[in-house]
């Protein structure tokens, strides 16, 4: 829809002269301009030039029901008539923790917060505070949001954009924060032995959502967990992008792995900001005020996500959210392989549940094999999928979700596009 696009235009020229980058977070700077979203509803993005495109971005994962589901509006719009910011506790963080704390038996005790970034940084500072240890070590690739210790070799827009160490951070914060390649436990154990003494944590995405989906070998996350339990260092699954979405209990659930804390975010606020950061009891009770690691947010446990997430978990309960979108991803990703080995293509596809993502190269199991991708090839195919209604999110790195909303026509004409413009690649 290039050209059309004249009010998307107008404001993005507006907005890159006082917003930095013209956008409030860098991946969605879409060149040579993004469109401006006027509305949405249910598996449908509209844009201001009357534009409108079957989503599959769903705002980076937390609308697995869809834009707008008349539930979770209803329950935000009783919780504004209430007042939506009290700087007290309400019962319904207390209702939202039951939720949550059943659905992660691996959390005894939880904090909420605004989000995944606040959820990893309070995660790694607890654990730091538990252990008494200063080193962490993370995925390479991983993503654990924008905080300074995570910020090396960090996915996302960070790998998209060539910017994977931050500049700002500095090297006395970083040399805490220790790599080891997805799917190697030899690489992992090694550091860990290594550096035992004073290893705090490990953090990791059980599924990597931030440069692919890129899925667990088998065993590979019990391995895990035993090198960590044997070296007395905090096991935390990142679960911000996995959490409610592959099973109510995650990935934790699914590949049967019990981490000793765990980080939510996305899909627990049904739309709205929020992070969650929680763990074995112990370990939880070193937060502030109990303990002496200190954690606050004047927008933590805000109503109006605790009124979305409460909703959500209750679509969740009562409907086959999980199963139905389960079985809707396999056959995506079954279809989408018969489509490009039809069209000859050295391409794989990869994911679980309801991500998927076609790789322009073979489908990575770790973050140098990502890089291998055709990166600006992925994004003139993203380009023409736009053209023909379908939003994917403008990156090879980032995962592609499929909703609750989504219908099996929706499902047909994203096919259809796959088919006709990966001939074009
Ligand atoms: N992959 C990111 C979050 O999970 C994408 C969201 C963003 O950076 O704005």
């Amino acid at each position: 829809m290039e050209g059309e696009n004249t009010k998307s235009k107008q404001l993005y020229e507006q907005a890159k002269k006082i917003i930095s980058g013209g956008v409030s977070s860098p991946v969605r700077a879409i060149q040579p301009y993004p469109f401006y979203t006027e509305s949405a509803q249910g598996s449908r993005i509209k844009d201001v030039d009357g534009n409108e495109y079957i989503d599959f971005c769903m705002g980076y994962g937390p609308n697995l029901l869809g834009h707008a589901h008349p539930e979770i509006k209803q329950a935000i719009a009783e919780q504004l008539d209430n007042g939506w910011l009290y700087g007290t506790p309400l019962e319904n963080e207390v209702k939202l923790a039951e939720k949550v704390t059943d659905a992660y038996p691996s959390m005894d005790m939880l904090r909420f917060v605004s989000s995944g970034s606040e959820a990893t940084m309070s995660a790694i500072r607890t654990a730091r505070g538990y252990t008494g240890k200063n080193k962490i070590l993370k995925i390479e690739g991983g993503f654990h949001g924008t905080h300074d210790s995570v910020l090396v070799k960090a996915g996302s827009g960070a790998t998209t954009l060539g910017k994977p160490n931050s500049k700002g951070v500095p090297e006395e914060v970083t040399k805490h924060t220790l790599q080891a390649p997805f799917n190697d436990i030899e690489s992992m154990t090694e550091l860990i032995e290594k550096n035992r003494d004073d290893m705090a944590a490990v953090i990791m995405e059980p599924v990597m959502g931030n440069i692919g989906p890129i899925l667990p070998k088998e065993n590979y996350l019990k391995e895990v967990r035993k090198v960590t339990e044997e070296n007395d260092v905090v096991l935390i699954f990142d679960e911000v992008i996995t959490g409610f979405r592959l099973a109510m209990g995650g990935a934790q659930e699914y590949y049967n792995v019990t981490p000793d804390m765990t980080t939510l975010g996305k899909i627990v606020g049904g739309g709205m900001p929020v992070g969650v950061f929680g763990g074995k009891r112990e370990i939880m009770d070193m937060v502030a005020p109990n303990g002496n690691v200190y954690q606050a947010g004047t927008f933590s446990g805000n109503p109006a996500t605790l009124s979305a997430g409460i909703a959500t978990m209750d679509v969740l309960e009562n409907e086959n959210v999980h199963d139905t979108l389960n079985k809707k991803g396999d056959e995506i990703r079954s279809c989408l392989s018969d489509i490009i080995s039809d069209a000859g293509l050295d391409y794989e596809v990869s994911g679980i549940s309801s991500m998927f993502k076609v790789f322009f190269g073979k489908a990575p199991t770790n973050y140098q094999e990502t890089l291998k991708c055709d990166k600006s090839g992925y994004f003139d195919f993203f380009k023409r999928m736009l053209n023909d209604g379908i939003f994917l999110p403008p990156s090879q790195f980032e995962t592609n979700f499929l909703s609750y909303a989504h219908s099996d026509s929706d499902i047909q004409k994203l096919l259809n596009a796959y088919e006709s413009n990966l001939k074009q690649s």
